[in-house]
């Protein structure tokens, strides 16, 4: 008689936000992609955004994972030789304050493996660690992988507004997008008022990819006014979307305010995250989409170019605090 195999305790984690697969989407026919991007929009109005089954597969997330530990627990002279050069967005950010108690390594389109860098007009070089032989490897498939993913999430985006499948992407193509790998350390105990691991903001762009580890902690406003947890869900992504596209659709796609609080246990345990943001191209004008105004509605945003409105966000407040 075969022995009965006990089931694999596990911690179920239950969400209000909702779970799409993502499969579907990939594969499937108009028909399919339409029911699967009618899903996002519902998700949107309901929660303000949702996860990702199947799109970016959970190996190369823990290799992401794995090669971030290594790097920040590299002695703070060797994360100092990839420093971020204050004007530019790529390489290593120390430790912030107050509202970002992060340190974060951030990479984008590589201008030495790929062509298309070359034409990108936020991008700089890439600072990579000497010490970490497959970090780059790792990072670029990731980043590849993501890329993939967002481009299918802005055409379902599109596929939900009735718009041709190619409405967003259309205006990204210069891939100006950028990859945050943070690390939250261990906090020993409560901080000031005011202290917090990530303040309270929406990202800038399009969409925004979040990937965090098991320590979790981020935090999400819905459309009915409360913050919720956005748990790890191990194998999904959690997408969020970003200012331009709430700009673009007469908030009908709301950027998603989103935090990480102070842990509630001290000492606390380091905390991780992957970021994938997602921007429209440089000089891409971002005008209401008539497509997204109900009757009577009118716009209102004035049309305005990504890289003005960027310059703008980036000058006020806290927001230029991010690295
Ligand atoms: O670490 C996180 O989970 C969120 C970070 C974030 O919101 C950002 O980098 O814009
Ligand atoms: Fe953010």
């Amino acid at each position: 008689m075969n022995p009965i195999k006990e089931p694999e305790p596990q911690t179920i984690v239950s969400t209000a936000i909702p779970i799409i697969d993502f499969h579907q989407f990939m594969v499937g026919d108009t028909v399919t992609k339409e029911a699967v991007a009618e899903q996002m929009s519902s998700a949107i109005q309901e929660m303000g955004c949702f996860y990702l089954n199947n799109s970016v597969p959970q190996t190369l997330v823990e290799q992401v994972f794995a090669e971030a530990h290594s790097f920040f627990a590299l002695p703070q002279e060797k994360k100092n030789q990839t420093k971020l050069i204050p004007g530019t967005s790529r390489g290593y950010v120390a430790r912030g304050k107050e509202r970002v108690l992060l340190e974060a390594f951030n990479f984008g389109l590589d201008v030495a493996t790929d062509e298309a860098a070359t034409h990108q007009r936020f991008g700089e070089p890439n600072q990579w660690p000497n010490e970490q032989i497959e970090f780059r490897r790792v990072l670029l498939e990731f980043f590849t992988t993501c890329r993939h993913t967002s481009f299918n999430i802005l055409q379902g985006l599109a596929i939900a507004l009735k718009l041709p499948e190619s409405y967003f992407t259309n205006f990204h193509t210069e891939r100006n997008f950028n990859t945050s790998i943070n690390h939250y350390p261990p906090l020993q105990e409560p901080l000031s008022p005011g202290e917090t691991r990530f303040a309270e903001h929406t990202d800038y762009g399009s969409i925004t990819l979040i990937f965090q580890d098991q320590t979790a902690g981020l935090e999400v406003y819905t459309n009915a006014g409360e913050w919720i947890a956005a748990p790890y869900l191990p194998g999904k992504v959690l997408v969020i979307l970003a200012d331009l596209m709430q700009r673009w659709t007469n908030d009908k796609f709301p950027a998603t305010k989103h935090r990480v609080p102070l842990p509630s246990k001290f000492p606390s345990e380091p905390r991780y995250s992957i970021i994938y943001f997602e921007s429209p191209d440089y000089d891409a004008e971002i005008t209401c989409i008539e497509n997204s105004l109900d009757a009577k509605e009118t716009p209102k945003y004035q049309p305005i170019l990504t890289h003005e409105y960027i310059n703008q966000v980036a000058t006020a407040g806290y927001k230029s605090e991010k690295p």
